[in-house]
């Protein structure tokens, strides 16, 4: 649970984009056509073709630009699988994909400048830029890390203990300055980070009242702060 580096420029730190030197990123940035995608709105769906890969982009509106990865079982329940940001790449796995299925079904969770890229026109990038590539296999390394430390999570700790870690793994990457703490730059509600950590409604919000009560989050309309990393640690590594 370690935090990343700086990011060059105002890309977020640990993103593609703020892996990449200038002037890959502006020969990158130059690829593909870019649009809008409204807050609510999906644009990959899980189980459908599809070749373009996606770099979201600034927010078009006053919130922060990110997007939320999640999986649909077969009976209809709704896993989150990952946060991405302004900066990051997704569709990266249907252009791997022999069949190009997509994996998951990714949804902007507000209003974004998306820019798509097609398949080829991405490989050939990659194959320009071999820097760039190894930058995706980092990012994909990550995400694959993130989703095992989930798993693990899952296997060894309570609902409260599994959202204390995500919460602290999310605050360390995405979490902005707040007071002696730090406050999730994101806007995700409870139930929101009990699917990350693959909880009940009812569970996950029993769980994030325990913290609360006990001081270590607070949550103010979708907005999650902790007042005190250490102590939000001390509660995530304890059981
Ligand atoms: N566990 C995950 N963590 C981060 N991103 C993911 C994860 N699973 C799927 N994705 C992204 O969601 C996208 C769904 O479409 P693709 O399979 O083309 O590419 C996938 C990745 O970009």
């Amino acid at each position: 649970m370690t935090g990343r580096p700086q990011p060059p420029g105002s890309w977020l730190r640990g993103t593609f984009l703020a892996r990449l030197d200038t002037d890959t990123r502006g020969e990158l940035l130059r690829l593909g056509t870019s649009r809008t995608i409204s807050a609510g709105a999906s644009f990959i769906t899980q189980g459908m073709h599809g070749s373009d890969v996606f770099l979201l982009r600034a927010p078009t509106g006053p919130r922060a630009a990110f997007a939320k990865v999640s999986g649909v079982m077969a009976n209809g329940s709704e896993t989150l699988l990952a946060i991405r940001v302004a900066g990051d790449v997704v569709g990266e796995g249907a252009m791997f994909h022999a069949d190009g299925t997509r994996s998951a079904t990714v949804t902007a969770c507000a209003d974004i400048a998306v820019q798509s890229i097609a398949r080829d026109t991405f490989l050939g990038f990659l194959s320009t830029y071999p820097k760039a590539y190894f930058a995706l296999c980092a990012l994909i390394s990550e995400c694959r890390d993130f989703a095992n430390r989930r798993r693990l999570d899952f296997a060894a700790y309570s609902v409260k203990a599994r959202l204390a870690r995500v919460i602290f793994e999310l605050l360390t990457v995405h979490g902005v300055p707040h007071g002696h703490g730090k406050k999730l730059g994101i806007e995700l509600s409870q139930e929101e980070l009990g699917k990350l950590v693959g909880a009940k409604p009812d569970s996950a919000r029993d769980a994030m009242r325990r913290l609360r009560a006990e001081g270590l989050v607070q949550v103010r309309y979708r907005g999650v702060s902790a007042p005190d990393l250490d102590a939000l640690l001390a509660a995530a590594e304890m059981d």
